[in-house]
């Protein structure tokens, strides 16, 4: 079995896509937001390119959240935040989530054989749900407006060193390796590292400190995303 990591949505090719296991990290805040947003009851998550599909989605079933320029588009019911999603109680409705970059991401994974939704929150139990599907893995990093973000590879780096545990056979490829030494040196100051990269910093300026200390906790939870047709589901794994 093998990993390769991509650093960005652009740069993901057809072949890190077909028959494989993806996983989508995009650590501040869509994936974060969406293993959350299973925890707190919600029964699916439908993720959206636009606002319009968004609002045409509403009813009584659904909650709308998203973000454009880290900010809560207007009229819906969040921004896209761990912090706001967890503030309520949603057993058996659907969010339905915009986000700048790793809603973009999920709707390019068409191709992949499975398609997972990992960050710190459920690291492990993401990759143990990766390896026991049997397929070669790609770890598929959202980044920030086109460029890598350093907490999707540190992110990625944790699942790699994780993976090579449990998996001591796996091959893996340069940025995999890079990002696993990347990850085992920051590790002691995570989540307070978080603050620093480029999205850290921009949503420190837009008051979500609390969001990103949150996104920075290991292995909290066990829920692992995972995309079906246009919707996300939820499985726990044990
Ligand atoms: O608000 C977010 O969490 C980010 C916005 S950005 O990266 O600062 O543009 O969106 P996301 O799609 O969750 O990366």
């Amino acid at each position: 079995m093998e990993i390769q990591t991509v650093q960005t949505v652009a740069a993901i090719r057809p072949e890190q896509m077909a028959g494989r296991t993806v996983i989508v990290i995009d650590v501040l805040r869509a994936s974060s937001t969406i293993v959350t947003a299973f925890n707190c009851g919600f029964a699916s998550v439908i993720p959206v390119e636009t606002s319009e599909q968004a609002y045409a989605l509403r009813s009584s079933d659904t909650v709308l959240a998203g973000e454009r320029h880290c900010k809560k588009i207007a009229d819906f019911d969040y921004n896209n935040s761990p912090a706001a999603v967890r503030a309520g109680k949603h057993t058996g409705k659907h969010l339905v989530l915009t986000t700048t970059n790793g809603t973009r991401a999920i709707q390019k994974t068409k191709k992949a054989k499975h398609v997972l939704i990992g960050c710190f929150l459920n690291a492990l139990a993401c990759i143990e749900e990766a390896l026991n599907k049997n397929c070669n893995i790609t770890l598929y990093c959202a980044g920030t407006r086109g460029e890598f973000a350093l907490e999707d590879g540190l992110a990625a780096g944790l699942m790699v060193h994780l993976a090579k545990k449990r998996a001591a056979a796996i091959h893996t490829c340069d940025v995999s390796e890079a990002l696993e030494a990347c990850y085992l040196q920051m590790a002691p100051q995570l989540p307070e590292r978080l603050l620093t990269t480029t999205t850290g910093r921009r949503l420190v300026q837009h008051q979500y400190t609390e969001d990103i200390l949150y996104c920075g906790q290991i292995d909290l939870l066990k829920i692992v995303p995972i995309v079906r047709e246009k919707r996300i589901l939820s499985s726990v794994s044990s």
